[in-house]
């Protein structure tokens, strides 16, 4: 373990802030001094347990980790991916078209401005309806076939903007059950469904086999020929998407610097710029890139993806808080925690450092969530009286798309405020006696009630607030929170940007696939594993 861990450890064992209630009586200027802001965008973090004992120990940490360095040589194209000796250049899918950046001594800007016009040509040319189906109707519906990364941006950002729809509705089909794909085709006419395949590898299997069944869905009505007008393709693999036998101006490339779950800003946000329109969707490039420059610039205690990293190291390494829970309290943001899972997940979920040894310390925490006010009236009992402490990220718009419902906007704020304040009070229990008595019921009850009533409190969170969900503000946020991923992972010690993990289920499933079909005994697979088999094959007989 490092120095600087240790003393944060130590102070966290001796010295750190325990009591909230206190904190913020004792400083009644605590609020302003723990928020931080970019724009309209505001971080109140005043709600952890931190002192400024705590943030320096953070700043610290994140010095010994090399953060800033490190962050320089991702920025400038180096190749800090090691294990697939790639450099890591979301950020130049939204760099602004004068930029240079570099990747082996070419400058990659040129190449990334080209796509997102031809992205942009598309998109106009399906929207006014010039770019139309095989019998000449305009599309009335784009069908989005991809999985991981290729789904979860775009599913996530479709459905957060869509105040701003004027394209034709998007649908999306992940899963290779085939039951996502039925239901989405159900509805569609082929004659008017346009099709993009997104897959970086061209490989995937879900993708693949979706998009097969796609391709006959069209083919069966429309003939083979029709299958150059209803489908796109995104991907970095071109040779293998030529096998698919599309015209190249229905092909939209990427690049592997581009991690899959950090594309969205790439070709494979082709579905979100169909729905929102290129203009939109510039304005969605401009907020990511707004929060690229703050990450590159601010002080380390001025600088949100830093505190925001440093408050989840302190909450995992020092706390030693198992998850974490995003709670946006805005229902077009329903996707969000599931999109987190995959950006933070699939990149921090490591065990192993970047020298190949095991870590000494935890990695990455378990994201997950649900909107506010939904998720109140299910999980919140466990964060507000549950064993274990989970530090809540609340988030909340200022300003709802409908001002006809103007109440319910209030009634949606006032409750994101009350449950990161009831988080951090609690009520102790000689609060909840008195409270039981003042309503009337006996002091015997009383007692045998209040433990039941008590909240222990303390219990930390972050509330991000921001003017309202826009293409703009959308991509400041999620720009945020990659870059947190990665702050947090330079402390972890590890590749946020390899996914080994996923690969050994893909393999076995590849083998038990000729084993749930009846053609292979299976040898080698376990014996639990081959009874479940050989169970679901019998009833499928
Ligand atoms: O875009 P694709 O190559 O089809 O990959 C889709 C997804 O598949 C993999 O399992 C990876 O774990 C993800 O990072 C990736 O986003």
């Amino acid at each position: 373990m490092s120095l600087a861990l240790s003393h944060l450890k130590s102070h966290r064992d001796s010295g750190a802030v325990t009591d909230m209630r206190a904190v913020f009586s004792a400083d009644p200027d605590r609020a302003r001094r723990y928020t931080v802001g970019l724009d309209d965008l505001r971080m109140d973090f005043s709600k952890c347990a931190v002192d400024d004992t705590t943030l320096a120990l953070l700043g610290d940490l994140a010095r010994a980790a090399d953060v800033e360095a490190q962050r320089d040589r991702m920025f400038a194209g180096e190749a800090i991916n090691l294990t697939e000796g790639r450099a890591v250049l979301h950020t130049a899918l939204r760099a602004g078209a004068d930029e240079d950046i570099r990747v082996d001594g070419e400058n990659v800007v040129p190449q990334v401005h080209a796509v997102l016009r031809a992205m942009g040509d598309f998109t106009d040319g399906v929207r006014s309806g010039k770019i139309c189906g095989a019998t000449g109707k305009a599309f009335t519906d784009v069908v989005n076939i991809g999985i991981g990364g290729s789904d979860l941006g775009p599913v996530m950002a479709t459905l957060a903007l869509s105040p701003c729809h004027d394209g034709p509705p998007v649908h999306f089909v992940s899963n290779v059950d085939g039951a996502h794909i039925a239901d989405t085709l159900a509805g569609l006419d082929p004659e008017t469904t346009l099709v993009i395949v997104a897959s970086k590898t061209f490989t995937t299997v879900e993708t693949m086999t979706n998009a097969a069944t796609a391709r006959q869905f069209i083919v069966e009505k429309l003939g083979e020929s029709a299958v150059a007008h209803h489908f796109a393709a995104v991907s970095t693999a071109l040779d293998k998407v030529a096998k698919f036998g599309l015209d190249e101006t229905r092909v939209f490339g990427f690049w592997d610097w581009v991690g899959g779950r950090y594309s969205l800003w790439s070709a494979i946000g082709l579905p979100l710029m169909l729905a929102i329109g290129r203009d939109d969707f510039t304005a969605f490039l401009a907020g990511a890139r707004t929060m690229d420059q703050h990450f590159k610039t601010a002080p380390l205690g001025e600088n949100l993806p830093m505190l925001l990293g440093v408050l989840g190291v302190w909450h995992r390494l020092a706390c030693q808080y198992p998850s974490r829970a995003i709670i946006p309290y805005e229902q077009r943001l329903s996707r969000f925690p599931a999109y987190l899972q995959q950006l933070d997940m699939e990149s921090n979920g490591k065990s192993v450092g970047i020298d190949g040894e095991p870590l000494e310390t935890a990695s990455g925490p378990t994201v997950w969530g649900e909107p506010g006010t939904n998720g109140q009236h299910a999980f919140f009992q466990l964060l507000h009286q549950g064993t274990d402490v989970i530090p809540v990220e609340f988030m909340i718009a200022a300003n709802g798309h409908e001002p006809q419902l103007r109440h319910q906007h209030e009634l949606l704020i006032a409750n994101c405020l009350a449950q990161s304040e009831a988080l951090m009070r609690g009520r102790t229990r000689e609060e909840a006696r008195s409270q039981l008595i003042a309503g009337g019921v006996s002091e015997t009850e009383a007692d045998r009630l209040a433990p039941h009533k008590t909240f222990p409190g303390n219990r930390p969170s972050i509330t991000l607030v921001h003017d309202q969900l826009t293409p703009y503000s959308l991509g400041r946020l999620i720009a945020l929170y990659e870059h947190r991923v990665f702050v947090e992972a330079q402390i972890f010690g590890i590749n946020a940007f390899d996914q080994w993990g996923v690969e050994l289920g893909k393999e076995l499933a590849t083998g038990l696939l000729p084993v749930v079909k009846g053609e292979s005994a299976g040898e080698g697979h376990d014996a639990s594993t081959l009874m479940l088999a050989e169970t679901i094959r019998k009833m499928r007989e």
